[in-house]
């Protein structure tokens, strides 16, 4: 492709305009490893690396032209200097891949927790309804059925493209974080559909305010398409701050929430044993059941109900293919036990999210809860005294181990689960360093009645090693429940 062509619309400088005229390229890289033969290069200066220091590596491997933000001159190959990299890979990634976004049906979900939860319905209800669908998320990406693991939640803007132009799915769900949006992840991309679930606490490491990390999150809805819809838990209060801005703007906004004055007026929440939502819009009322328990959960139905409706499935199909959800692969899995307990994993590893998760099982019938979790290093740690005191309240007993140490020394993270323990926790917790120990711990000990909820790694794989042979918190129940059938 002509490399002018995938310059459209970027402001930029160039001292070799005559070169950039026949110039044609091959590909797009943001990473210096993935270049071939005649790709353009996009410097990027990340958190870690400075991808302008890899100019020299990408020219050797056959990059015809470099972009990047440095004021750089003699570069045996043109150099194109835009005002901000990341940027300008989302519209460079756009005109590459012809533009993709603006001829699929593409909804954008986004929130602080229950993101991959709502998508995962969403697409649920688009299939059994006949319809193909594309989904880009924490957990995994899916396009034309085929389905890879994910490194990021929001991929970059240059994959993202890639995908949307290989998809041949009608509808296309994207999970949008707050640090792709940050980032530039969505740039050049428009969405028929953006719902916004919650915000709460979480990656203050990253943004330093709730009001930074609400712009952030918010400004998803900027790219909404001209007669494109928003869809906003109003039950939230940065969700009702963000109805009102919307409504200001004059952008199509249908809100969910427990008031009459709400589009989707949640009349009923019966969270367990047989989780169901009642639902008035226009003064009929539906009764949706949703097979995953939990306030929380109904929550992340009602919005993916009323993302159907507007993307116009019939009411009827809606609630039929709501009851038939299979769950989400380490989001409140329960694994009942032969004693009569209950072993809960779940993705929870925000304050919210662990209160939901606790107070969830406490209403399906939990008699005691044991409580095992930690927390990841290096991200955000104001989050964790408030982790310890919802535990610490709601639980009966906890248990404090190892999450991802993220190059966190181990004898720090033990050092700092004492500390938070000793000032925020009470006499109900333990610390067992390993996690599948704390398992076994919990598991050998529990009895009729009890709910034992292991949080915050869900469908991950184990970082480091532990004393048991596991790589995932289902694998080392499972383990468990297979010694006791020998
Ligand atoms: C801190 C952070 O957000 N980093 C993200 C960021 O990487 P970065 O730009 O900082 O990359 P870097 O490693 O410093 O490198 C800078 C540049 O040098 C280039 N480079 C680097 C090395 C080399 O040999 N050659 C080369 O060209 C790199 O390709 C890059 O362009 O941009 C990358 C591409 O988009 C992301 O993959 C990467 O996510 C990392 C892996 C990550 O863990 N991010 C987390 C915090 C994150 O984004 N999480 C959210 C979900 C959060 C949630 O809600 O739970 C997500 O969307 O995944
Ligand atoms: N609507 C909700 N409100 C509060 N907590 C929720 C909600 N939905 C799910 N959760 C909790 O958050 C955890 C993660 O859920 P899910 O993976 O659906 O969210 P996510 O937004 O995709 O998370 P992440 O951004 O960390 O990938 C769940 O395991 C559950 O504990």
């Amino acid at each position: 492709m002509e490399l002018l062509q995938v310059l459209k619309d970027i402001q930029h400088e160039c001292k070799s305009l005559d070169t950039l005229d026949r110039l044609k390229i091959t590909g797009i890289a943001e990473s210096s490893s993935s270049i071939k033969e005649g790709f353009l290069f996009v410097a990027i200066k990340g958190n870690t690396f400075d991808g302008h220091h890899f100019i020299d590596d990408a020219i050797t491997k056959g990059a015809s032209a470099i972009i990047g933000e440095q004021e750089l001159s003699g570069l045996s190959v043109p150099y194109i200097k835009v005002e901000n990299s990341r940027q300008a890979l989302g519209v460079l990634a756009k005109n590459y891949y012809g533009n993709p976004s603006k001829s699929k049906v593409m909804i954008a979900v986004t929130g602080t927790n229950g993101k991959t939860t709502t998508s995962y319905l969403l697409k649920h209800i688009l299939e059994e309804n006949g319809l193909s669908c594309s989904l880009i998320g924490t957990i995994q990406t899916i396009v034309n059925g085929e389905s890879m693991k994910s490194k990021n939640t929001t991929p970059s803007s240059l994959t993202i493209n890639h995908l949307l132009n290989k998809s041949k799915d009608q509808f296309v769900i994207l999970e949008a974080s707050s640090h792709g949006l940050s980032q530039y992840r969505l740039e050049g991309m428009e969405f028929d559909l953006c719902l916004f679930l919650n915000l709460t606490h979480e990656h203050l490491d990253y943004h330093e305010t709730l009001e930074n990390y609400f712009e952030t999150k918010a400004s998803l809805f900027n790219k909404l398409k001209r007669d494109g819809k928003a869809i906003i838990n109003a039950d939230d209060i940065w969700g009702r701050k963000l109805v009102e801005k919307l409504q200001h703007e004059q952008v199509q906004t249908f809100s969910v929430g427990q008031s009459m004055d709400n589009d989707y007026f949640i009349s009923k929440i019966e969270p367990s044993p047989n989780p169901t939502i009642k639902i008035e819009e226009n003064s009929k009322q539906q009764t949706i059941s949703f097979p995953m328990a939990g306030t929380h959960n109904l929550y992340n139905a009602a919005m993916a109900y009323a993302a159907a409706q507007q993307l116009s499935i019939q009411t009827k199909d809606i609630i039929d293919s709501t009851k038939t959800f299979p769950g989400v692969d380490g989001r409140f899995e329960v694994f009942p036990q032969q004693n009569g307990s209950n072993v809960i994993v779940d993705y929870a590893h925000t304050a919210d999210a662990v209160f939901h998760c606790l107070h969830t099982a406490r209403s399906s019938g939990a008699q005691r809860i044991i409580h095992i979790f930690g927390f990841r290093g290096n991200r955000d740690t104001t989050k964790r005294k408030e982790m310890i005191q919802i535990t610490a309240d709601l639980s009966d007993q906890y248990v404090l181990t190892m999450d991802d140490l993220n190059a966190v020394p181990l004898k720090e993270m033990l050092h700092t689960l004492e500390s938070l323990n000793s000032t925020y926790g009470n006499d109900k917790g333990v610390i067992i360093p390993d996690r599948t120990l704390a398992i076994e711990h919990a598991v050998a000990n529990s009895k009729k009645g009890d709910w034992i909820i292991i949080t915050g790694k869900g469908h991950e794989q184990y970082q480091q090693a532990f004393a048991l042979p596991t790589k995932t918190d289902k694998e080392t129940v499972m383990y468990f429940k297979s010694l006791k059938l020998k």
